[in-house]
């Protein structure tokens, strides 16, 4: 790991706060009846029923979204035996995945217990915490012992994650590894690199999918397993130990189809990999290194379908891929434990989801890659967001068929839709956005660039890759603030610095502002002073005249002041009335978008058809397909005030223009959200769902509401996104955070392209 890597990811674990997670309360506490209700006396009424009635639990406490990621740190990551506390970042890590990705609480639990009985008496103790416990990085053989005993205990899932989520992965990537290069799983070899925990669930699960038995050899630290070897040998392995000559991996690998790396950095040499079969398949999958390079490995088989464990490279092939959705699942139905058949459901549904069309929203989400199913594309990348609707009913389906599923769930359908709708709010909505701006990072220019909060926003989005920044400011306030900041981008090195007292491209700067402004009373002696003295002029200009691709202003000063240089210089662009502004909430609901917020006071029917249309398209670039609902005090005619009646007429010219949009109106703002009683109010309402784009009829409508949902709701916000403008401008507001200015840094670059 480079040392950059190495100083940003302790930095990521120490500010603002230490470590990666918190606690959050999901109930009022506000006052003496709150008190009482959730405390002595009221929550004994919750305690009664439960003890009454123990499947309960799941209705009165947080228990059936409570996974327990726990370890004794034997055999973290590919590190070793560090111990419990060494291992906390990666169970914090891994609770944030869950959290993230699949919207499952974790409690992280590292144990200082090296004695497998010892540690099973302590964890089989939790089960009254816990609705899942997921083993971590606990070493083999003891991982084996502990997960039996565990599973014959406790009434509710136990999983190895190492174990089981990992062969779960590797099952589907070679399934469909095998597909694309038209192998049958029952002829054809493997070879492993490690015979540990990894390999050997991978070895089981494999075989349960039809490898064979006698087509399977193990190696290990000592070499081949073979019957009777002695040297760090167990029972566990002795099950694949094959009757051969063979004893080392060198020998071993000779006409081998498949090579399943679960052990450590560079065990596998190039030279090796040119005596094995036709267009092999390579896992090399230890962490952080693999076995070996993907780029040696190509070089040395050009047929070969390559894997790693790393997000750098094609087909990252990590459990992060299972863990998170077959709990999801599991959790769901109430299952009692996490089986074979629930198992192979979840490989068949990974491995038929990289064969699935990707959807354009699937392609924005990661910057238009190509995610055609293919050597290179074998199983989704984690931050794919049908994972969840795809992974969780699948494996749900198995527990009830099976017969483990304690609550079982009535309407599949239904419950794939409501997990859709969840994989939108876990805390990615910008994720698109980011993927998009790093395919081609662009030159924006922040008119404020001595603010502190620039600089920080500077430094992480040249780490991000999404933007050269460019910094207006003075030099030695911006050297001296970075110093104080301790952050290490450099001018000329990293990011471009324009001073505007000394501004080499003065003239053609103040020439270029004043064709633009000539004919709206603006004297060349002010033009001058406004390029020398005012960012936001000199920012705009730069963009106009394609020094920069997109600009930031707005961090100091009122927002009407900065729109009207940003009209001036920028303007509209071809085809475009007017500009808007919307601005976004993260809700617990979902993504939120509003407009227009602060730039059309009071916008007519036309207008408000184009602030839909532009903000519409913004939507997309989320990766969202919009839900438009036209906010109003009257619902579906039942007013003729002015302001209903430019509502309807709105609706009407959208049905004309834009007959795919999903577009509603006017209706009150409860109606947007709930799509029931939206349904029995007005059966022929064409939104289906829950609106994520709210137009309001004016901007008192818009900016109240969405200043009450930001200082009621904790969920992130970002914006006002400035929409319409010939090239990427946007003024953000003097309260902006470092992270709202580094999402709107992303948005400017996204649009810039
Ligand atoms: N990509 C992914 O999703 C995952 C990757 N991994 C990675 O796989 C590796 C193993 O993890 P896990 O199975 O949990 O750990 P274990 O400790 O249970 O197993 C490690 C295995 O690797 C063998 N081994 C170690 N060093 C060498 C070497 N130099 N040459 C040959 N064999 C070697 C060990 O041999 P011996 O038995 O003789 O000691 C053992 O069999 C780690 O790097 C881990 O990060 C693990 C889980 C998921
Ligand atoms: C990915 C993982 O769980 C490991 O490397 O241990
Ligand atoms: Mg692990």
């Amino acid at each position: 790991m480079s040392e950059d890597l190495d100083q940003s990811a302790l930095d990521y674990h120490r500010y603002p706060k230490p470590g990666k997670l918190a606690i959050k309360a999901t109930k009022p506490l506000a006052n003496q009846r709150d008190l009482a209700l959730a405390y002595s006396p009221g929550v004994a009424a919750a305690c009664r029923e439960i003890e009454q009635d123990p499947l309960t639990a799941s209705l009165y406490t947080a228990r059936s979204n409570l996974v327990g990621v726990i370890t004794n740190g034997t055999a973290v990551l590919g590190l070793g035996a560090i111990g419990g506390l060494a291992s906390k970042p990666v169970m914090e890590g891994k609770a944030v995945l869950f959290k993230q990705f699949a919207d499952i609480d974790v409690f992280d639990i590292e144990i200082d217990e090296r004695d497998p009985e010892k540690l099973i008496e302590t964890i089989a103790r939790l089960e009254p915490t816990f609705g899942g416990i997921n083993l971590e990085d606990i070493k083999a053989p003891d991982c084996f012992i502990v997960e039996r005993a565990l599973k014959e205990r406790m009434k509710i899932p136990v999983f190895h994650d190492d174990q089981h989520g990992t062969a779960i992965v590797v099952s589907a990537a070679i399934l469909n590894g095998l597909r694309v290069v038209g192998k049958d799983i029952g002829q054809v070899r493997l070879v492993t690199a490690g015979a540990g925990a990894a390999a050997l669930a991978c070895v089981d699960l494999l075989v349960a999918l039809g490898l064979s038995k006698e087509n399977v050899t193990l190696t290990d630290i000592a070499g081949v397993v073979y019957p009777g070897r002695l040297e760090v040998m167990d029972p566990y392995k002795g099950r694949y130990a094959r009757d051969t000559e063979m004893r080392t991996l060198e020998e071993a690998i000779v006409g081998a189809d498949i090579f399943l790396g679960l052990s450590a950095a560079g065990v596998l040499k190039p030279e090796w990999l040119i005596r094995m079969a036709d267009h092999p398949i390579v896992m090399a999958l230890a962490n952080p290194e693999p076995e070996i390079m993907p780029d040696l490995a190509r070089a040395a088989r050009p047929d070969a379908i390559i894997a790693t464990g790393r997000s750098d490279y094609p087909n990252q092939v990590n459990n992060v891929l299972c863990f998170p959705f077959i709990f999801r699942g599991a959790l769901d139905c109430g299952a009692s434990e996490i089986n074979e058949a629930m198992k192979v459901a979840c490989v068949r549904a990974i491995a038929d989801l990289a064969m699935a069309e990707p959807s354009d929203i699937v392609r924005a989400a990661y910057g238009g890659d190509q995610l055609q199913f293919g050597p290179e594309y074998l199983i989704p990348r984690p931050f794919d967001r049908r994972l969840m609707e795809h992974l969780a009913p699948a494996v749900a389906q198995a527990a009830m068929e099976s017969g483990v599923a304690t609550r079982p769930i009535a309407d599949l359908d239904a419950y794939r839709q409501s997990l859709h709708t969840r994989a939108y709010r876990t805390g990615m909505t910008m994720k698109p956005v980011f993927d998009q701006a790093r395919t081609a990072p662009k030159r924006v220019v922040f008119a404020e660039g001595e603010d502190e909060r620039v600089l920080q926003v500077a430094q992480q989005a040249i780490a991000e890759g999404i933007a050269r920044p460019i910094l207006i400011g003075r030099t030695e306030i911006i050297a001296s603030r970075l110093g104080t900041l301790g952050l290490s981008i450099r001018p000329g090195r990293d990011f471009d610095l324009v001073v505007p007292s000394d501004n080499p491209n003065f003239e053609h700067y103040w020439h270029a502002f004043y064709d633009r402004v000539k004919r709206r009373g603006y004297a060349p002696d002010e033009v001058r002073k406004y390029i020398r003295n005012d960012t936001t002029v000199l920012a705009a200009t730069m963009v106009r005249v394609g020094d920069a691709d997109a600009m930031i202003c707005g961090i100091v000063g009122r927002y009407s002041r900065h729109f009207k240089h940003v009209e001036e210089v920028i303007g509209a662009a071809p085809g475009v009335r007017r500009l808007t502004a919307m601005s976004a909430l993260v809700l617990p609901g979902g993504p939120l978008f509003m407009a227009d917020t602060y730039v059309q006071v009071d916008p007519t029917a036309e207008d408000l058809v184009e602030i839909t249309r532009l903000c519409a398209a913004e939507v997309r670039c989320f990766g969202l397909v919009p839900k438009v609902a036209l906010l109003s005090h009257s619902n579906f005619g039942s007013h003729d005030s002015p302001a209903a009646t430019k509502m309807h007429e709105a609706l009407r010219l959208l049905r004309e223009l834009e007959p795919e949009l999903e577009v509603e109106g006017e209706m009150h703002a409860n109606l947007a959200f709930d799509a029931a009683v939206r349904q029995a109010r007005f059966p022929e309402s064409r939104l289906t769902g829950r609106a994520n784009l709210l137009i309001m009829p004016n901007q008192d409508a818009a900016n109240i509401a969405f200043n009450l949902l930001r200082t009621m709701n904790e969920g992130a916000s970002f914006g006002p996104m400035l929409l319409g403008t010939d090239r990427a401008a946007h003024i953000v507001t003097p309260s902006t955070s470092v992270r709202g200015l580094l999402n709107m840094t992303a948005i400017a670059a996204v649009q810039a392209g």
